[in-house]
């Protein structure tokens, strides 16, 4: 193998990196990579080569995510990792990342957040985990609980050209009181939407919309011989008001010929269980969503609003990004003051965006007290009032 070094594709060889990456997830057919093609332009994308062959891939989208006190700030969404089987366990993968959080630390983006395709990848790579995604199911027709409001206003079947652009405009203003949802105003949802339409061979999304809200699912059609089991699954819903969120479930549950909804990104507090006469109507299960990486822990700190004291002051090793290491105040102020609480630059990205708290950590023994009281103050001044969530995929 030749030089590992990764470096930003030239207009030529922007077209090679799907053929690249759905190698690196066996999924390299010419339709799996004429699905993957749609994407490519909206990405600055990596490579490695050994000799003139591309071997492995990282990109990332520009996006924007909201912070903890309504703030927005710009974020890499990065994407399409992969390395060739048969390249792996050799560094390239250690190289794209190198090469990716160089450059975005010169361009001036301080937050990096990626989905994993296996928990034991990013870690150590100073990635954290931020947020978690509940996947939840209902099953047979559980009502309300009596007294919830419901906005009456009709919730229709709207075809896909005609519901994009109103659920984009009400994406735009959930997402921005929304801590962890994501933004982006130069197109790729419509792609990156597209080139979902037919992975797994499921039937194509379907759109619902309310004034104030909207629902997008993919029926999976079954008959048995006691009549139909339908299966819904949702791959968003939000709402502007708590009565949208009611009229949006409200019309899923009373869904003819379904017997199951399932929902794969819903918040670990999505207030579905709470419209219910019986709670225990929903299955939840919890696993990671977003990982998140402090490209710049100073920009960072000062990005987000705290709930707390600022003057907390954190010894932060970050052994990926050296930049980072050294003494923050909360605020994001640098600081030669004693330390009070130490950790990790994965473990204060885990407590970010307030999904997990610098007290839970501390339990797992992977943050430390240095000075009494200081672990519950910052804990605190981090913490979020809801749990911090994405609906999107990138
Ligand atoms: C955001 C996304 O796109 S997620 C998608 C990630 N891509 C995939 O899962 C596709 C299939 N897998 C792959 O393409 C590759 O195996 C990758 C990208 C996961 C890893 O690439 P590699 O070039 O093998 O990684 P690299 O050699 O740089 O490994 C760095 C370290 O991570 C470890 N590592 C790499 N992959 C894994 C894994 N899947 N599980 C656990 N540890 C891993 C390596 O053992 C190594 O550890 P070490 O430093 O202690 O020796």
């Amino acid at each position: 193998m030749g030089n590992l070094e990764a470096r930003k594709l030239d207009a030529g060889e922007q077209d090679e990196f799907p053929a690249v990456f759905g190698a690196a997830f066996l999924e390299d057919s010419e339709a799996d990579v004429a699905r993957l093609r749609p994407i490519a332009p909206f990405v600055t994308a990596l490579g490695v080569f050994d000799d003139a062959e591309m071997i492995g891939t990282a990109g990332h989208y520009d996006l924007t995510i909201t912070l903890p006190g309504g703030h927005h700030s710009r974020l890499a969404g990065v994407t399409l990792v992969g390395v060739k089987p048969g390249h792996r366990r050799r560094g390239v993968l250690t190289s794209l990342i190198r090469e990716q959080l160089d450059d975005l630390r010169e361009s001036g983006v301080a937050l990096a957040a990626l989905y994993a395709s296996e928990g034991a990848i990013y870690g150590r790579f100073g990635y954290g985990m931020a947020s978690f995604e509940n996947h939840l199911s209902l099953s047979g027709k559980p009502g309300f609980r009596t007294g919830v409001e419901v906005d009456d206003r009709p919730v229709r079947e709207v075809e896909r050209d005609r519901a994009l652009p109103v659920i984009q405009q009400q994406h735009a203003r959930i997402a921005a009181n929304r801590v962890g949802w994501t933004g982006r105003a130069d197109g790729s949802w419509e792609a990156l939407e597209l080139m979902r339409r037919s992975r797994n061979g499921r039937q194509p999304p379907r759109y619902a919309l309310h004034p104030e809200g909207h629902v997008i699912y993919r029926p999976e059609t079954k008959w048995t011989d006691r009549g139909p089991d339908y299966r819904l699954e949702i791959t968003h819903l939000m709402a502007e008001t708590p009565q949208a969120y009611a009229a949006l479930w409200r019309y899923l549950l009373e869904f003819d010929l379904v017997r199951e909804l399932h929902w794969g990104k819903a918040a670990i507090d999505e207030p579905i269980v709470h419209l219910l006469a019986d709670p225990r109507a929903v299955d939840q299960r919890i696993v990671d969503g977003l990982w998140l990486r402090l490209v710049d822990v100073r920009a960072a700190l000062a990005a987000r609003e705290l709930n707390g004291p600022d003057d907390v002051v954190l010894e932060v090793t970050d052994a990926f990004c050296p930049w980072n290491s050294g003494r923050w105040r909360l605020s994001g102020e640098c600081t030669t003051a004693p330390a009070q609480v130490a950790l990790d630059v994965a473990d204060l990205a885990a407590a970010y965006l307030g999904g997990t708290t610098l007290s839970q950590l501390a339990a797992a023994g992977r943050v430390r007290e240095l000075e009494p009281g200081a672990l519950t103050a910052a804990s605190r001044a981090l913490a979020t009032d809801r749990a911090p969530s994405c609906p999107d995929a990138f």
